[in-house]
């Protein structure tokens, strides 16, 4: 078995041609590529993190040359420049690691660009579940990501919109894909496509009817505050769109379909894209923002809550007057942790049901989310990954809104809070980079004025 991947990268892996041959070599009979396509897809997934390893080892860059040419680069500082460039130009050749011409073969191939994309799936995989970690595999993705993103480049990239009458196999995709608020059923997504509402997707030549990219938009008369009201609502789907009734486009879901393109960007590319797209079919719309989730807000108040447990009640998360309203809603006996019976109301999604908790508990639960979404990171950027997401791109963390998704899973992932990621146009660029380069979160008054009540109470 050992030697058949030997031979098989031996006789697919074709060899590196010379500096002087490197544009005269004709590219090796593509049957050496489906070979190998279809030797890689017979693995198992142990066997293909072997073959992997091997390919980023035994055909990589041949360091040896690399460093020859290296010294010999540091010989000629004295030479003319054009001896500079020259040995220059052998160097940059002699770091291209051989497996880079397999995959641009393969690119070639009939289903090659797909084959690729679910290979970088598997090496991402394979990275993240820490199976592996040598460098030669971390080489690998890279090389490959790099031919992806120019593969996928926007230029390249097919904006299609979905409506009622997209054939259905591409409905069933979008359907099967969404990955935030799930269709539920014909009728969910007949109204995602429906008046007030605006369904695209970015598509690729080299993988016809795959929605790479999907985003889903409501058309709005300002800008949302409740998910219920845009995936729930059974706006009657047969009136036609009054104009004067549009005044925002709310971005609510947006799913990437390819694990390997992940580090692509196309989300921000497609929200960028739909912005033009819906400014021409409306020239007045001067509203853009999202309605996000807030994944991983509770479990991340279950923990501060937990660090404050021996002290039976930490004021620096609510203050005195809210922790004597649960202790009174939830019968606490004053002695026992109001602390404990807060954190079993939150687990258990129990406190929606007391409006008396709903009012007590807002003040709180807003001060404590926008310190989570604003104040926690991780190596600088936002812990959370939706508004890392959103920031990236260059939005602002405009509107927290209390009471946004009470679904069992909003509620359940974030106490019911939703934000709305605003995107002023002539900002993102300017705010993006800022926030890459700088780790600044552009945020609006509300949301600071949040975070500084939420900072006095806790010194933070
Ligand atoms: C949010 C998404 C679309 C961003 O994708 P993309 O712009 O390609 O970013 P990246 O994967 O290139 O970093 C992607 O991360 C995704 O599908 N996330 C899960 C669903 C969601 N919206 O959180």
């Amino acid at each position: 078995w050992h030697n058949s991947m030997e031979e098989i990268l031996k006789k697919t892996v074709a060899p590196f041609p010379s500096y002087e041959m490197r544009d005269k070599s004709p590219p090796p009979p593509e049957s050496n590529s489906l070979e190998f396509m279809n030797f890689y897809k017979s693995l198992e997934k142990d066997k293909k993190l072997e073959f992997l390893e091997k390919l980023s080892y035994d055909f990589g860059v041949d360091h040896r040359w690399a460093s020859d040419l290296a010294a010999k680069l540091l010989d000629t500082q004295v030479r003319d420049v054009a001896t500079i460039l020259q040995v220059e130009d052998r160097l940059r050749y002699s770091l291209t690691p051989r497996y880079r011409q397999l995959l641009t073969h393969i690119s070639r191939v009939q289903g090659g660009v797909k084959f690729l994309v679910d290979l970088r799936a598997d090496l991402i995989e394979l990275a993240s579940s820490k199976i592996t970690d040598s460098p030669h595999m971390r080489d690998l993705n890279s090389n490959l990501k790099g031919l992806l993103s120019e593969w996928f480049s926007v230029g390249l990239l097919r904006l299609e919109r979905i409506t009622w009458q997209s054939p259905c196999e591409i409905l069933q995709k979008i359907s099967q894909y969404e990955a935030v608020h799930p269709v539920r059923n014909w009728t969910d997504i007949k109204r995602r496509v429906g008046p007030y509402r605006r369904c695209y997707a970015f598509t690729h030549a080299s993988m016809p009817g795959e929605p790479l990219v999907v985003l889903h938009v409501a058309l709005t008369e300002d800008i949302a505050n409740n998910i219920q009201g845009i995936v729930r609502e059974f706006s009657t789907l047969d009136t036609d769109e009054d104009v004067n009734k549009i005044n925002a486009a709310i971005f609510y879901s947006i799913s990437s379909t390819q694990a390997g393109l992940q580090g692509v960007e196309l989300g921000n590319y497609l929200i960028k894209r739909v912005v033009r797209e819906l400014q021409s079919e409306f020239p007045h719309i001067a509203q853009f923002s999202s309605l996000s989730p807030i994944p991983g807000f509770s479990l991340w108040l279950q923990g501060a809550l937990g660090q404050h447990r021996k002290e039976g009640r930490a004021i620096e998360l609510l203050s005195e007057q809210e922790w004597m309203e649960v202790e009174d809603v939830t019968g606490a006996a004053p002695g026992a942790p109001a602390l404990e019976a807060l954190r079993r109301l939150i687990s258990t999604s129990e406190w929606i049901h007391s409006d008396r908790l709903i009012r007590a508990l807002e003040p709180a639960l807003m001060r404590l989310c926008a310190w989570y979404l604003y104040g926690e990171k991780r190596r600088g950027y936002a812990l959370n990954p939706v508004a890392n997401f959103h920031l990236q791109n260059g939005a602002t963390m405009w509107r927290l809104n209390w009471q946004a998704d009470t679904s069992q899973r909003g509620i359940a992932s974030s106490c019911g809070i939703m934000v709305n990621y605003r995107y002023f146009l002539e900002e993102t660029s300017t705010n993006s980079a800022t926030y890459l380069q700088n780790k600044v979160v552009k945020a609006s008054e509300q949301v600071m004025g949040l975070v500084s009540q939420f900072q006095k109470n806790s010194k933070l």
